[in-house]
């Protein structure tokens, strides 16, 4: 179970909110300053000894060790644009949206997911209407309270009068907001509408400020961020044409002779009508056992393979790091593709199987570990400057590491953690360097196969799942049916999850189920269900998939240089072809450090705060490496645009003769 705080309770109980802000940070008295009434925000605890409270507070009775304590974040972190003002929109409650009350609040203390705003006002209300019918008798004002209030308050008429009117523009707020959900549509949709609109603002902001060569790069990546991290609605054009012609246009009908051929290595013709059978006849390369191995693979008498299942000379030193750096955020993957002569991903996921018992809690023979992932690192392709083994094996790490998180130690069954690891294990395989957007503007073969839909993320599982069925290696032959299903499902929903068009979904899943639990009073999250422990698993994949920005600068440049190298091949052939160049992917006029801070403040640094809130106080030191090293790419790029100017005034000035 995960266990979230007590954050928020009704102020009623006078004596547990003394106590309580006796023991809080200076920062935390902010609350007692309102008035009656005025109390619907949170009583806070102070976080070193919350867990212990909740413990007591459990309605099972067992000490709180079992889950996972939903805590505040410290209040000098900045907020992402999730908590920006959207007094544009009415989106937030009117009340509370221009007082006083929300203005020096901070994150932990604000809710922005519509479902959980509309709790929490109706909370609010509830008690506000307490008061002013005199059924509470005033706790804030000391001693005074002892004496039964009537109908009006004691205070000042002009306080009475203003939290009647708060009161009533509250509850017409939330009836404004229940009246208008869409029933077809969940509660976490409401959020994931909100966001995107305030994305859309922030864009749109950004991409008005510039001008000349600032406003086209901050153009480039409003289209960038919209053509990759939203979702195209179904009322909005197929094929979304960005700003100053870059961007994936082209249509269904563009793709013309273009053929959009990716290179799998097999020379095979994506127009060719045997097109899409050829992709998956490639994956059933031939096992590379004899069939005297595989029997005695099967007979159990198999040889073991080499240490960390990789043949390679450095294997003394690659023990070295995997014994310092295995369960470490950051270890030096490059290095781990060095040491194991190339097979980083075999490396990490037997180590891992080794470290987490794998290999006997499921009864996988370490050679057939080996034969299966030695297949799936092979259909990696190493000419991917980004989308290569060497990417899989980091993602497969840092969930790794994610999930030694102590505050969600004792959530994941191992079949779950079993299929965390190899979910992020395969999540690309195959992937030919090209975006979904290229696919399907290409009419490439995947694309037809898939209807358009996901079209990367449904072949990256396809193959995983077609190699298992390779003579000696599955490694999932000893799991009961059952428990092969469970697997297969959970796989299927986690991969599935790491195509970024769903990342806004994603995060308001996340964001309203931790905001709800909190409003609700809850101060556990159960997660006794599958859909909301998947919310979990998937959110934890698609951090770990979005975790280069937050690793230490050194991995986290290698990491930039990479993927913009993907992308401006990408352009290449986009130009090659005759097709509108994607937005980041023309190498003249992209812009790499501009683009890393937009990336990181509108994409990474809301999902990381997201999952922060989830684990606090586990993953603090990650967000605060993903603000250093975007305040590093902020320096640089205004470093740059400094030095442009600089050369461009120097240019006006010369003496034209
Ligand atoms: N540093 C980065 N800058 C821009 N885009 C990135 C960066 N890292 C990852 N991405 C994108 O985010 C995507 C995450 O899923 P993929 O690994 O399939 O592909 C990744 C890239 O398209
Ligand atoms: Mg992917
Ligand atoms: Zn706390
Ligand atoms: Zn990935």
């Amino acid at each position: 179970m995960l266990q979230l705080p007590v954050l928020q309770e009704p102020v009623a109980d006078v004596n547990c909110q003394r106590v309580r802000f006796d023991t809080m940070p200076s920062g935390a008295y902010r609350h007692s300053r309102l008035g009656v009434g005025l109390q619907l925000l949170y009583r806070r605890h102070s976080c070193n000894t919350c867990f212990d409270e909740n413990a007591g507070h459990r309605p099972d009775g067992q000490p709180g060790t079992s889950g996972l304590v939903l805590q505040h974040l410290p209040h000098q972190r900045r907020e992402s644009f999730l908590y920006r003002s959207d007094s544009d929109f009415d989106v937030s409650p009117k009340a509370s949206r221009n007082s006083s009350m929300t203005s020096d609040l901070h994150s932990d203390e604000i809710i922005v997911t519509p479902f959980a705003q509309v709790l929490h006002t109706l909370r609010s209300v509830h008690d506000n209407v307490k008061t002013l019918t005199g059924a509470d008798h005033l706790p804030n004002h000391k001693d005074s309270a002892a004496a039964p209030s009537l109908a009006t308050p004691s205070s000042d008429d002009e306080d009475f009068s203003q939290m009647a009117d708060k009161t009533l523009k509250d509850l017409e707020w939330c009836l404004e907001q229940l009246e208008t959900i869409q029933t077809h549509r969940s509660v976490a949709d409401m959020a994931s509408s909100k966001f995107k609109k305030l994305l859309n603002m922030e864009l749109e902001r950004m991409s008005g400020s510039g001008q000349g060569g600032a406003a086209s790069s901050a153009n480039q990546i409003e289209s960038y961020i919209k053509s990759t991290f939203l979702e195209t609605d179904d009322d909005s054009a197929v094929t979304p044409v960005g700003k100053g012609g870059s961007s994936a246009a082209g249509g269904s009908g563009s793709g013309g002779g273009s053929g959009g051929d990716i290179e799998t290595g097999e020379g095979r013709s994506p127009r060719d009508a045997n097109g899409a059978q050829a992709t998956m006849t490639k994956v059933q390369v031939k096992s590379t056992r004899t069939p005297a191995q595989l029997s005695a693979i099967e007979a159990g008498e198999a040889q073991l393979p080499p240490r960390l299942g990789v043949e390679t000379p450095h294997s003394e030193a690659l023990i070295q790091l995997f014994e310092t750096g295995l369960d470490k955020w950051g270890i030096d993957i490059f290095k781990v593709d060095e040491l194991s002569a190339n097979k980083p991903l075999t490396s990490v996921v037997y180590a891992i199987f080794e470290k987490r018992d794998f290999f006997s809690k499921f009864c996988i023979h370490p050679s057939t570990l080996v034969s299966y992932f030695s297949q799936v690192e092979q259909h990696y392709k190493p000419d991917n400057p980004y989308h290569n083994a060497v990417h899989a094996a980091d993602v497969t790490q840092s969930t790794h590491v994610l999930l030694n998180a102590p505050s969600i130690g004792n959530v994941f069954s191992d079949l779950e953690i079993l299929a965390s690891v190899f979910a992020c294990a395969i999540h690309d395989v195959n992937h030919p360097g090209v975006t979904n957007q290229f696919l399907i503007n290409t009419e490439n073969e995947l694309a037809i196969m898939y209807n358009d839909m996901s079209v990367l993320e449904n072949h990256h599982c396809a193959v995983a799942f077609k190699l298992l069925q390779n003579p000696g290696s599955n490694i999932f032959s000893q799991l009961d049916d059952v428990e092969r299903r469970q697997l297969r499902k959970m796989v299927i929903d986690m991969v599935l999850a790491t195509d970024m068009s769903k990342h806004m979904s994603l995060l308001a899943d996340l964001k309203t189920m931790v905001e709800t639990k909190k409003v609700a009073g809850g101060c556990l999250l159960k997660l006794d269900n599958y859909s909301e422990k998947m919310q979990i698993m998937q959110n934890m994949v698609h951090c770990a998939d979005l975790s280069n920005p937050a690793k230490p600068l050194p991995l986290s440049t290698q990491w930039v240089t990479r993927v913009m190298e993907e992308f401006f091949s990408q352009g290449d052939r986009e130009k090659a072809l005759g097709l509108p160049v994607s937005p980041m992917c023309c190498r003249e006029t992209a812009n790499v450090e501009k683009s890393q801070v937009s990336f990181i403040d509108f994409i990474v640094h809301p999902l990381w705060e997201a999952w922060t809130e989830l684990v606090h106080p586990d993953a603090e030191d990650i967000l605060n490496t993903l603000e250093q090293n975007r305040d590093y790419y902020c320096e640089l790029s205004a470093a740059k645009e400094a030095e442009a100017a600089s050369k461009e005034e120097a240019g006006a000035n010369k003496p034209s003769s």
